[in-house]
């Protein structure tokens, strides 16, 4: 029978979000945030250098206090008016751009020197199940100098998560990492996402790293919060920065359907369409998040006859925005499914040829497909 505040406990936990109310005024910067994210999965705070991510981070981690903040992570309150838990009491882990292990300590004790001092360390086997999950097992005798940047934060992670956080709190995890080195870690941080029950606040500026892990975005610009949605419709969005740049793209959430070893090909589905990609070694039935560029798209009236893109998808215009260089981003619904877009950029010129206007059914082309995990 539980008792009555393990019973307040688990209505608390019910509620399922985190809160964050914020109000800094540096004298050349201000950071006003009031956002309500999903207490599960991984949300990217993602904005250029400067817009305020760390800052964000720190106010939540009770390494800065405000007057007037509010937090509360899954129904519990760590700062309002009248409560303000230092950071060592709150129930965190956090991964910074450099792992802070102690230099004298071998990986092993690096995991153990925080375990000992929580009441809620995890048990044996949880601990080995991460350090299976971030492949540190043949590591553990090794001290930090011994170990590469990679699997130095791939330690500080187990390390964190060894307390049982109830919140993970990275703050650009992979940007001291050479470009080898970063696409050595991802697998792991792609793992950790489908296996953590715990809401991730991760940080970085890299539109990449972001389209890989994240469920959740707040795109952060001089201290406000530009946008907040899931990713996928927050990368679609045509009114945003993140658009008119020359990497945006659309993210299609898709489950594999099929496999054609002659051709070496998979067929990947999503609701309201399909694709084409070169052979995946991924059992019919895993999900995968496809990244289609909007430069990577083009549009026709007609289905091309005789074309080797393999990828033609019938969709309707949704919106039509003007940007720079003479160019024009179109917001396309694919299939029947008004909620999974793509976006292509064509020049300016091509669409009036072409006399593209919205709600006009057109044949996207799409030339590349990247996947995401
Ligand atoms: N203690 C401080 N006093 C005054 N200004 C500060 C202070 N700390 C941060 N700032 C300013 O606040 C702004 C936001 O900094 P913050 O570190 O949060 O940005 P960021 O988005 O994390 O940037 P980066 O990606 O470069 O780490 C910057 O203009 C910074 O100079």
């Amino acid at each position: 029978m539980p008792t009555n505040q393990q019973a307040q406990v688990s209505a608390a936990i019910e509620t399922d979000q985190i809160h964050a109310r914020f109000r800094v005024d540096y004298p050349d910067f201000s950071l006003d945030v009031d956002l309500d994210l999903p207490g599960q999965g991984v949300t990217a705070l993602f904005g250029h250098s400067g817009s305020g991510k760390t800052t964000l981070l720190r106010l939540i981690a009770g390494l800065m206090r405000v007057p007037n903040g509010h937090l509360s992570v899954n129904g519990r309150i760590w700062q309002d008016s009248e409560t303000f838990l230092p950071t060592h009491q709150r129930p965190l882990g956090y991964v910074f751009q450099e792992a802070s292990l102690f230099p004298h300590l071998n990986a092993r004790r690096n995991l153990e020197y925080g375990m000992k001092r929580t009441a809620n360390a995890m048990d044996p086997a949880a601990l080995r199940d991460v350090i299976d999950l971030l492949g540190i097992a043949h590591l553990l005798d090794r001290r930090p100098h011994q170990l590469s940047g990679g699997e130095r934060q791939r330690v500080a992670i187990a390390r964190a998560l060894a307390v049982q956080p109830a919140l993970l709190l990275m703050d650009e995890p992979l940007a001291a990492l050479d470009l080898k080195r970063k696409y050595e870690i991802l697998p792991y941080l792609e793992r950790l996402h489908d296996a953590l029950e715990i809401p991730v606040l991760y940080v970085s500026h890299s539109p990449d790293e972001v389209a890989r892990l994240a469920d959740t975005v707040v795109l952060m610009e001089q201290g406000r919060a530009l946008a907040v949605g899931p990713i996928a419709e927050v990368f679609s969005r045509t009114d945003l920065p993140l658009a008119q740049d020359q990497d945006a793209s659309a993210l299609i959430e898709c489950t594999i359907a099929g496999h054609d070893d002659r051709d070496a090909l998979t067929r990947v589905a999503f609701a309201g369409g399909c694709l084409w990609l070169g052979r995946l070694e991924r059992p019919v039935g895993a999900t995968v998040r496809a990244r289609i560029h909007a430069r990577d798209v083009s549009l026709a009236l007609v289905e091309p006859a005789s074309s080797t893109i393999l990828n033609i998808l019938p969709a309707r215009i949704q919106e039509l925005r003007e940007i720079e260089q003479a160019q024009v981003l179109i917001r396309l619904a694919v299939g029947d499914d008004p909620a999974t877009s793509l976006l292509a950029r064509i020049t300016r010129h091509s669409c009036v040829r072409l006399g593209l206007q919205v709600g006009q059914p057109v044949f996207a082309q799409v030339k590349t497909v990247a996947l995401m995990d």
